[in-house]
């Protein structure tokens, strides 16, 4: 993996040595907003219009933050209008490539082969990681927004006029609790798991993971009396968590050693994650091929082996006991 200085690319890993053993993730800088009449984003800068069939998602299956955007454009109804390209599973000295012989759907859009190029085509001098998701503009011919967090608001609002879809993941009275545990989720879990399996250091490992299973211990307890993370309401905020779960018995307890418990361990979240798995329209976005090959054959630094484990044997369709506490589904608009 690597990145772009100035539109060149360096093969180089993560540069912990930098932060004490740290990984400290990048921000995104691709921040444009989709709007329904192209008029300003929530940062007041001026929007691009909804259009059916002008933008194109491009993923990666194995990535918890592309994933996000995946189940939003199903349960948004968006699948046919935003069109959607993955990289293959095996991220290395190239970055992400649209190799269809590794197991990419290939680019139908731009014919590139590097994930990278898509970022040199936005700005021919970029400097920055390149990651997915990323959302291309096909009219003026660049990458809009390459932040999840944010894709996930606007397939929340931009289209509905196109698809009639009145879903609301992030419903205005429930915005402040939804925030509050997005902070939580995102510093602990999310980004938590990568902390603990990126660091180089033995006690930035340990602060990391133990902070990380704190915050595991949190939602447990929120999830014993509640149906959803805010309440009887599905939102966002369980999407986001969703996607750091399911990926959890498979590869963070194992890959990146966060393996104090599993998944499975805790009642209420095993329960959970299996609710949300049985969802309509989720379990099609789930490819535990691509997550496990990505993860244990891209990070070399890690698994210099690049062996594949065949476990865990997980049963994500067996039953699940949430019916026992209140639960409204997901909430339409007014
Ligand atoms: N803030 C971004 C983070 C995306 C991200 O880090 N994606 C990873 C894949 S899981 C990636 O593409 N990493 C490549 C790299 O860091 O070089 C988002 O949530 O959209």
């Amino acid at each position: 993996m690597g990145l772009l200085i100035e539109g060149v690319w360096h093969d180089q890993w993560y540069d912990t040595g930098k932060h004490g053993g740290e990984f400290v993730r990048e921000s995104a800088q691709l921040r444009d907003w989709i709007t329904r009449d192209g008029g300003p984003g929530p940062d007041g800068q001026p929007g691009l219009s909804a259009e059916a069939g002008r933008y194109h998602l491009y993923v990666s299956l194995a990535c918890p933050w592309a994933h996000r955007t995946l189940i939003l454009r199903r349960l948004k109804g968006l699948d046919e209008l935003i069109g959607v390209s993955h990289v293959s599973p095996l991220m290395l000295d190239q970055g992400w490539t649209y190799q269809e012989s590794e197991g990419s759907s290939g680019d139908p859009v731009n014919g590139v082969d590097y994930h990278r190029q898509l970022y040199t085509l936005t700005d021919p001098h970029y400097t920055g990681r390149v990651t997915v998701p990323a959302l291309w503009d096909k009219r003026e011919g660049r990458i809009v927004n390459n932040e999840s967090a944010d894709l996930l608001r606007m397939f929340n609002d931009a289209f509905d006029d196109l698809t009639g879809n009145r879903l609301d993941f992030y419903p205005q009275d429930l915005r402040r609790a939804i925030d509050a545990i997005n902070a939580d989720v995102y510093d602990h879990i999310n980004n938590g798991v990568y902390k603990s399996g990126f660091a180089t250091e033995q006690a930035v490992y340990e602060k990391h993971v133990v902070a990380l299973f704190e915050a595991l211990e949190r939602m447990e307890s929120r999830l014993a009396e509640s149906r959803y993370l805010a309440g009887e309401w599905l939102t966002e905020a369980d999407i986001r968590l969703f996607t750091t779960l399911i990926r959890f018995d498979a590869v963070y307890h194992g890959h990146f050693k966060c393996n104090l418990r599993r998944i499975e361990d805790y009642p209420h979240l095993s329960n959970y994650l299996r609710e949300l798995y049985q969802w309509p329209g989720i379990k099609e976005t789930v490819d535990f091929d691509h997550i496990k090959r990505h993860y244990y054959y891209s990070h070399d630094t890690i698994n210099p082996t690049r062996i594949v484990p065949r476990g865990p044997l997980l049963d994500l369709e067996r039953p699940h006991d949430r019916e026992r506490l209140p639960g409204k589904g997901i909430r339409e608009k007014g």
